[in-house]
């Protein structure tokens, strides 16, 4: 048997900060390391997973709710067992965690599972350059995080200037209480800074087994599980991944204040209907994700959602061919009135060419056979909205209160439809990952930029 073990990479960060743009751009320059990669998404709609370009195989996912609390740690023991195994080859496993989670605890689990093949490989904490000062007062939580990582990647530096990049990186940098802090953009690190990263000695990254209980506790971790973890190592054992896991439904985790919700549709959006629902998003409303379907507005693109905060972006991509046109929606905040967001949504399916043919968007059904995960009951501090039936929704709101310009699927409307979504379009200059190169925020007020692309 191989006795050599694979390293497990924690990457956490908050919402939006740019954990999974990071992945892929590993993913893109491993240059033939072979990198596992388990996804864990808030929102019962598996959006990260969906845009994660690992190898085929090498990426599985975890949704449904936090790793660190929602997720039956049980499933992580498959996951890992499966992707340690000699056939697959990895060189290293890397956890994107849910841009809510604890990562203390995520990195709790990892030195709990009593897989051989496996060691903790440090904790990469993604900060959003741009959110993080708004971030951190009101999640003051997210202070402790930057302190117990190993590497801190201080990410959309792109989006401050000269000096307020300085100020940032300093006060990062004391956070990070001596762990290496990375300046980047659209997550371009050197990879090495992560696939050479192992332990040293009896420390396991910035984090021991004594400083895991100190962390865990101060989230409020009940006291008795920090002396079975205690324990178990005194006494040379492993405490089992799910053992340790049992106590952690403890309301001092981010997410305990947030809600998401899912949408699906298989009837295109109105593209002006669903930026006025953008416009005036709630400001408690902080992170958007997922794809959405415009019809014949842009029948050779799915547009990808990005909003963080007031940031927004879409990014047209090609329908793969046979591709079934669905809008998917992922939306978390907190503070946020879950059933008014559905109803607005709802709101923005365009209507059907015409009443007899039109069938409800979105089935119960489809939502069961889909790529959707609805059974979030019961998971500790987070509450999911799925919309079950968008088509029954929107024909329920009187075609007065959608508005007089709401266009349709009959009035593509010469293209000026999609003026407001192009104004959030970014080209994509890189060819590496197919990102934005150039930065420029366009302020929700600005005129469009260029012409529409459809016609
Ligand atoms: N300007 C700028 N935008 C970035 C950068 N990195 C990521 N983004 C954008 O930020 C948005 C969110 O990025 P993601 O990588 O999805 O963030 P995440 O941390 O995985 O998000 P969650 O999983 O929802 O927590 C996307 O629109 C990215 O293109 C960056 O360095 N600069």
């Amino acid at each position: 048997m191989s006795t050599q073990q694979i390293p497990v990479v924690v990457l956490a960060g908050f919402l939006g900060s740019g954990k999974t743009t990071l992945l892929n751009h590993l993913l893109h320059t491993s240059r033939g390391s072979r990198i596992a990669v388990i996804v864990n998404d808030f929102g019962s709609i598996e959006i990260d997973a969906m845009t994660v370009a690992g190898q085929v195989g090498s990426t599985v996912s975890l949704g449904n709710g936090c790793l660190c609390c929602a997720v039956d740690a049980g499933e992580l023991d498959v996951y890992l067992e499966r992707l340690t195994r000699p056939s697959a080859r990895m060189d290293i496993i890397i956890i994107e965690a849910s841009g809510l989670a604890e990562p203390a605890e995520l990195v709790r689990m990892i030195l709990a599972s009593d897989n051989p093949h496996i060691v903790y490989g440090g904790l990469v904490e993604v900060v959003d350059a741009a959110e993080f000062e708004a971030t951190r007062e009101r999640h003051p939580e997210v202070e402790r995080h930057v302190g117990i990582a190993d590497l801190v990647v201080l990410n959309k530096t792109d989006r401050l200037q000269g000096d307020q990049r300085a100020r940032l990186t300093r006060s990062v940098t004391q956070l990070a209480g001596g762990a290496a802090v990375v300046t980047a953009s659209y997550g371009r690190i050197d990879p090495e800074l992560l696939f050479e990263r192992r332990p040293v000695g009896e420390r396991v990254g910035q984090l021991s087994f004594d400083d895991l209980r100190d962390e865990v506790s101060a989230a409020g971790q009940e006291p008795g599980e920090a002396e079975a973890a205690r324990a178990a190592e005194a006494a040379g054992g492993p405490v089992s991944a799910r053992e340790a896991h049992d106590h952690a439904e403890d309301s001092a985790h981010t997410h305990s204040a947030y809600e998401s919700v899912a949408f699906t549709s298989d009837r295109p959006l109105d593209p002006r209907r669903f930026m006025s629902f953008l416009d005036s998003r709630p400001a408690g409303l902080y992170r958007i994700k997922g794809f959405a379907d415009f019809g014949r507005n842009d029948p050779l693109n799915r547009y990808a959602l990005h909003a963080v905060g007031r940031f927004l972006r879409f990014y047209p991509e090609p329908w793969a061919s046979g591709a079934r046109r669905l809008t998917q929606l992922v939306l978390i905040g907190s503070d946020i009135d879950t059933e008014a967001i559905g109803a607005e949504l709802a709101a923005c399916v365009a209507p059907a060419p015409s009443r007899a043919a039109s069938s409800p968007a979105v089935s119960r059904s489809d939502i069961a056979e889909g790529p959707n995960r609805p059974d979030g009951e019961g998971v500790p501090g987070r509450t999911e909205h799925a919309v079950p039936d968008a088509g029954a929704l929107h024909d329920a709101v009187p075609d007065d209160a959608l508005g007089e310009e709401t266009g349709s699927e009959d009035e593509v409307d010469g293209g000026r439809a999609m003026w407001g979504v192009l104004r959030y379009v970014q080209q994509a200059a890189d060819p590496e990952e197919g990102e934005p190169g150039s930065e420029r925020e366009p302020e929700p007020d600005q005129e469009p930029e260029r012409e529409p692309a459809v016609s």
